[in-house]
């Protein structure tokens, strides 16, 4: 076990937004959370990464250094209810934000360089001992931006990126925090259609290395590269399946699916296409 909720509850005045979720995550895991609009996929997100607290309940983390949250646990599995974004982060758990949190006048390599030196060049009278740390951190963001596909653009202004570059660039600012788990809050909305291949392919092989927790509302992307799919509606967790069998249940059909058509090309399938599946880029 990676990730696990327990009973987690948020809820909001009169509204539960997050409703009893009992939820495991394993190691090496893709994972996609979907549901229909309001379901409470990014208050889960939320409250994973502790932007914000439960109402009730327990979230539980078994990263590869325990000891980062200050305390060492006996089985390595670190209670994270109460930890703050910054604990969180600590531990390995990382998120791309749908809100883009890219410097947008510095360049593609100093995105990532910066995130690097702020994940390995914590302690700074470190870094400033050590006159190698900005070559190293130099060379680990471009090893990162070779992996994000972003190699040949590194020197240009990160906001003269594409949209899908951008959401790729994300990813790689993600990445450099070295992450046991990264949480990709739909890293492919606003994406032109010809572009989330791409994007597509990079999360697949981030997905190799580490485990990644995904909101996602292009079906076939959910489809085509989850190792399974968990099921939001009204807050609670109905279903969490591989995508063959989430994809058949009537259940999510009826609260979700609406018109998908795995073998169809429009219904559904399309971030910016709300109508016929209540999906929206939200
Ligand atoms: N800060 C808040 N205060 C009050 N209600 C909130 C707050 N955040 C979320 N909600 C409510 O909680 C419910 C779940 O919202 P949430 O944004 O988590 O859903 P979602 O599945 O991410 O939706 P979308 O697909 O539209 O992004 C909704 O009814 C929403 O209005």
């Amino acid at each position: 076990m990676l990730l696990s909720t327990h009973g987690l509850t948020k809820r909001f005045g009169g509204i539960t937004a997050v409703d009893a979720v009992d939820f495991t995550l394993e190691e090496g895991e893709l994972c996609s959370v979907i549901g229909p609009n309001g379901a409470g996929k990014t208050t889960f997100f939320n409250l994973l990464t502790g932007v914000l607290e439960p109402t009730a309940g327990r979230i539980e983390f078994s990263p590869t250094d325990p000891a980062a949250y200050g305390n060492e646990a006996e089985d390595g599995v670190v209670d994270i209810t109460d930890a703050a974004p910054y604990e969180t982060a600590l531990l390995g758990l990382h998120r791309s934000y749908q809100i883009t949190n890219i410097f947008p006048t510095v360049s593609v390599l100093e995105n990532v360089r910066i995130a690097v030196q702020a994940h390995r060049g914590g302690d700074s009278w470190r870094f400033w001992r050590n006159v190698n740390a900005f070559d190293d951190h130099v060379t680990e963001a471009e090893s990162i931006l070779q992996r994000i596909g972003l190699a040949a653009e590194a020197d240009r202004t990160a906001e003269n990126l594409s949209h899908g570059e951008k959401r790729n660039l994300e990813i790689g600012i993600a990445l450099a925090g070295d992450p046991d788990l990264l949480l990709l809050d739909e890293p492919t909305a606003g994406v032109s259609s010809e572009d989330v291949g791409q994007v597509t392919e990079i999360i697949e092989d981030v997905s190799e290395d580490h485990a990644v927790l995904l909101i996602e509302h292009n079906m076939d992307v959910v489809m085509g590269i989850s190792d399974r799919v968990a099921v939001l509606n009204q807050g609670e967790l109905i279903a969490q399946d591989e995508p063959e069998t989430i994809r058949e249940s009537e259940a999510v059909q009826r609260a979700y699916l609406g018109g998908y058509d795995p073998d169809g090309a429009a219904t559904g399938t399309d971030a910016d296409d709300g109508g016929e599946s209540g999906v929206s880029a939200g």
